[in-house]
């Protein structure tokens, strides 16, 4: 019989803290090899398409004990091509095969069975307590924000799948983000929540605490914890819902059916200038002249070159997409550049019950640190939302269908227009006025998008691979 049955646990707060010299699990190379077995299967794991050939365990820090469970903060790093890339995972080691923990077991380690502590409720319970508290564990430093009021009464639940992260949600009234791909120093997700609290948006939860610890020497942040929107919808799946209302609705056109999204997407527009508003507000603005512009198209085709190296559906296009960039090449300068979301889509926006919120400022995951907080063109964002609105309407399948896939194009347009027009009247601006810099961003976006699919959801990858012909076709004309 195991000692991990529900309701034989200590309080949340029942952490005792060991000294850092003192090892709490199983050996480092046991618990490297078993890392190496377990880690392509996990959905956060970015590094699935390559041959994991080490792990390297960089740091354990002890976080306390749990009834009979031992927890520790594992610092470890994996080859890659651009280098070693440095990862965060909580394990938690039980004497006996845990089996609440069995769905996120990692293996056995010198008798001892290792498991992804977040999970575990008293584990989670702790660490918001330790936020509320203040506290430091060895070099990790739990802190709350400024005022911030953080409810430690309810447990902590670990939320979906599909994500880059792990979130865990406490009742209704927070969400711990905890990073697990690290960059030393400040993360951007919450260096803008907090810009963006002070500078008073309505489009954000507010920020509640954070995790930090030292990361080569720097003081990184190891995870953030924000208000929960209850009884919010995502974007993503509000968008997917009306697609279906409308291919339900053979006779009918996307304006004519309950499902009718576009309302939304024009608030949605509305929302997204304001944030770029606040953002330009807090952090500033600069603008990029025509050699500076060449310069970045020229980085696209960087990234497409280094995308066709490595996902073939790419490479074979790569003549095409040089000439369809070389199509904004020729664009003017004056391009505005200043902080955005950077990794903007359905899915990362909220419908909560007062209007549109957006999460996860992180940017692309996959993008380094510097170049996720370095200042670029709104268009980027723009162009993140508009190629959302074309998955959406093309993720139900059927692209072989001709009529389903003209009627796929016509919720795509509708909505896409629908977010430009709200954009434009918040911002004065009219993103469809840049239309070949914008192509050039959705036609970025959609390539990177094709590498993200090729290594996680490869049934997905047809999507955005549509959207790269159809761009390097039409320059990005509907
Ligand atoms: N403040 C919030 N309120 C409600 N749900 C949230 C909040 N923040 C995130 N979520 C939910 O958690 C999911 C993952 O959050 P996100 O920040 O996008 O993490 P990741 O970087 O792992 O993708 C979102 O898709 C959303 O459903
Ligand atoms: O995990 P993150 O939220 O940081 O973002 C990554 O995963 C996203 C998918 O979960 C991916 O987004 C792509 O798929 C979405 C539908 O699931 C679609 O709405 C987006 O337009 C599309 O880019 C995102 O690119 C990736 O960085």
């Amino acid at each position: 019989m195991n000692d991990e049955a529900p309701g034989n646990h200590p309080t949340a707060t029942a952490t005792e803290y060991r000294d850092p010299e003192q090892h709490v699990g199983g050996g480092a190379d046991g618990l490297a090899l078993l890392l190496a077995q377990w880690l392509p299967g996990q959905r956060w794991f970015a590094h699935k398409g390559e041959a994991l050939t080490a792990v390297t365990i960089e740091s354990r820090t002890p976080i306390g004990q749990f009834d009979s469970r031992e927890v520790e903060q594992v610092l470890f790093t994996v080859p890659s091509p651009g280098g070693p890339q440095l990862y965060q995972l909580w394990v938690g080691w039980a004497q006996h095969h845990p089996e609440r923990f069995a769905h996120v077991l990692i293996g056995e380690v010198d008798g001892l069975f290792a498991f992804d502590a977040l999970h575990d409720a008293d584990v989670s319970g702790a660490v918001l307590q330790n936020i509320a508290d203040g506290v430091s564990l060895g070099d990790i430093d739990f802190v709350p924000e400024p005022g911030a009021t953080i409810d430690t009464s309810v447990g902590g639940l670990v939320i979906g799948a599909e994500q880059s992260n792990t979130s865990i949600v406490y009742g209704s009234s927070s969400i711990l983000k905890v990073f697990r791909r690290l960059e030393p120093g400040l993360n951007p997700d919450a260096e803008v929540h907090r810009a963006l609290q002070a500078a008073g948006s309505s489009h954000i939860a507010p920020a509640l605490g954070v995790i930090e610890g030292p990361v080569a020497g720097e003081r990184t942040t190891l995870a953030l914890l924000t208000g929960f929107f209850a009884n919010s919808a995502e974007g993503w799946a509000m968008a997917t819902a009306s697609v279906r209302d409308l291919m339900a609705e053979g006779d009918l056109r996307a304006d004519e059916v309950g499902g009718d999204f576009a309302a939304e997407s024009l608030r949605l527009g509305r929302a997204i200038a304001e944030v770029h508003q606040d953002l330009a507000r807090a952090f500033g603005t600069a603008e990029l002249d025509a050699d500076q512009v060449a310069e970045l198209i020229g980085s696209m085709v960087a990234s497409a070159e280094a995308v066709g190296a490595h996902v073939p559906s790419i490479g074979e296009l790569l003549p095409e997409i040089r000439t369809a960039f070389s199509r904004a090449d020729r664009a003017s300068g004056g391009v505005r550049v200043q902080r955005i979301h950077g990794d903007l889509q359905l899915g990362q926006t909220l419908r909560t019950l007062t209007g549109w919120a957006i999460i996860d400022f992180e940017g692309e995951p996959s993008k380094p640190l510097a170049v996720r907080r370095a200042m670029h063109s709104p268009l980027r964002d723009i162009a993140g939302m508009l190629r959302s609105f074309d998955y959406a309407a093309n993720h139900s399948g059927g692209a072989s269908d001709s009529q389903h896939a003209y009627r796929a194009q016509e919720w795509a347009a509708r909505n896409r227009s629908a977010f430009c027009d709200g954009y434009a009247a918040v911002s004065g601006e009219d993103p469809r006025d840049m239309g070949s810099l914008l192509a050039a961003f959705e036609l970025d976006k959609a390539i990177y998008e094709v590498a993200y699919e090729h290594g996680h959801r490869p049934s997905w990858e047809p999507i955005p691979l549509q959207a790269v012909v159809r761009l390097i076709n039409t320059g990005g004309q509907k």
